[in-house]
């Protein structure tokens, strides 16, 4: 074993928490020496049950240990670590290992495997390794920490006779693998139900990506689905994932489904059939495990019977089919769901129910809300700003809202104007008008708009990632 080098030495944050386990008394003096003027914290022991018990006792970023000891050996400690599921890396360090137990160490999960005698800077190098690994996990740990705190936890508000029965199929389908389909007009929820399925299923620690397949460029969705190689094509200048390989483990929520052109729809349903991914310019598949959740407003029978959207990807996504009702067939949620917008925008756990008042709440009833519980969060969030935080009255919300049922067809206004209107605000105002009008059908209400379906996707998009930030 040689003697400690300057760049073998941990710095601050690489610092581990290191059990090293071996029966010969030299060598856990040295090692013990060593790891720590390298900067780790070193707990040594001399066997099996001894590092079991300290395992029991402490976390370890991770083990080293030898393999043939006395009593438990090495294999034993791995085997415990295992089935306890005890979160650390293991690495082997051993004096007699060949290639089968090199292979057999790799196999039940142990991060590295060592030769003894091995140099300090060999097992520094390794440790380098697994404290950028660990750095990774907590950066991402932060990272979805936040985003939780950003998104807020799911939750699938209403108790109607409609929603109990989404609830309970969301309970049903969410422990299998199979693939669903949520139907429903615009901002009826279908990505949250897609999160409570994901969350309810075995894949909960795993990624949720969602794709907007409307809102992609139709020239980039392949890349951005499937990744691509170095020089694919113009502007491809570093490999890159597709998030179809990013949601590996987890679920991958494909949204606007019906907005896939004929050419990716093929791609797509390759991809179901057999669970391998093709990077754009690359020759050779891989397999990834990604469960599928799609959803639509639109009607994908119809797009069938008229030959734009593929009958087999059509049955191949419809294996399980949730439809979410509207907000008016469900009016008796409204007031439940307008307390839960206000809490999350106000950022507070909850809020009291007369906080909107009894003639706010039946106008809100008579509305239409043609884009349903997104359009309610606008409107909510509108009346809170008004109301200075006191109880909502009629004339807090929206002009949308407070026109008389019927009126939808008269040119557009954007009414209110109690308060001064961001040109953010006209613009989604007018959009949440059009889509009323035309009982939410996008393709309709960016044609009458003279807007791309896409910059229509993008902006509901944009109006939505608004609200949540609002919201954290
Ligand atoms: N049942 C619900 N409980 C709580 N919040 C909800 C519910 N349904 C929808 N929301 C909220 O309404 C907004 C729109 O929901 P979501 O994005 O899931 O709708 P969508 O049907 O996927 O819309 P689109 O068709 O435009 O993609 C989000 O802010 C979401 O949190």
């Amino acid at each position: 074993m040689s003697s400690r080098t300057d760049d073998a030495s941990a710095k601050g944050a690489q610092r581990l928490r290191l059990l090293f386990v071996d029966d010969e008394a030299p060598i856990r003096m040295v090692m013990g020496d060593e790891l720590e003027q390298i900067g780790h914290d070193v707990t040594v022991c001399e066997g099996g049950q001894e590092a079991i018990d300290a395992l029991s006792e402490n976390a370890y970023d991770a083990v080293i240990t030898d393999l043939k000891m006395p009593g438990i050996d090495g294999w034993g400690v791995i085997e415990h670590i295992n089935k306890q599921k005890i979160e650390t890396d293991i690495i082997i360090s051993t004096g007699h290992g060949g290639i089968e137990d090199a292979i057999r160490a790799i196999r039940s999960g142990a991060y590295d495997f060592l030769r003894k005698p091995y140099k300090i800077v060999e097992i520094a190098n390794v440790l380098n390794r697994v404290a950028a690994k660990r750095s990774l996990e907590n950066r991402a740990m932060a990272l979805e920490t936040e985003l939780q705190s950003v998104r807020g936890k799911t939750q699938l508000i209403g108790e109607t006779e409609p929603m109990q029965r989404v609830k309970t199929l969301v309970e049903r389908i969410a422990p299998t693998d199979s693939s669903v389909l949520i139907l429903g007009e615009t901002g009826t929820g279908k990505e949250v139900v897609a999160r409570s399925i994901h969350e309810h299923s075995s894949r909960s620690k795993m990624p949720f990506v969602a794709v907007n397949c409307g809102a992609l460029p139709d020239n980039l969705v392949e890349s951005e689905l499937f990744g691509h190689k170095k020089g694919a094509f113009t502007g491809a200048e570093t490999p890159r994932k597709g998030l179809i390989e990013v949601a590996n483990g987890g679920t991958l929520f494909l949204d606007e489904l019906g907005e896939l052109d004929k050419s990716m729809q093929v791609k797509m349903l390759r991809f179901l059939e057999s669970g391998e991914v093709r990077r754009v310019g690359e020759n050779e598949s891989f397999n990834v495990d990604v469960r599928v959740v799609c959803a639509t407003n639109r009607n994908l029978q119809d797009m069938v019977a008229e030959g734009s959207f593929r009958e087999d990807l059509f049955f191949r996504v419809n294996t399980f089919e949730i439809r979410l009702p509207s907000l008016r067939e469900r009016k008796d949620d409204i007031h439940e769901l307008a307390l839960f917008l206000i809490a999350r925008c106000t950022k507070r756990a909850s809020v009291r129910r007369d906080l909107i008042s009894p003639k706010a709440v039946e106008m809100m009833r008579s509305h239409d809300w043609a884009g349903n519980v997104r359009e309610l969060a606008n409107a909510v969030e509108h009346a809170v700003i008004l109301s200075g935080g006191q109880t909502i009255e009629p004339e807090h919300l929206p002009g949308s809202v407070s026109r008389k049922a019927g009126s939808s067809d008269k040119p557009f206004l954007v009414t209110n104007f109690t308060h001064p209107l961001t040109l953010r605000e006209i613009e989604e105002e007018v959009i949440m008008q059009t889509l009323e009008k035309y009982n939410g059908d996008k393709p309709q209400t960016s044609d009458e708009l003279g807007i791309a379906l896409k910059t229509l996707y993008n902006k509901l998009n944009q109006y939505q990632n608004h609200d949540q930030a609002d919201a954290a």
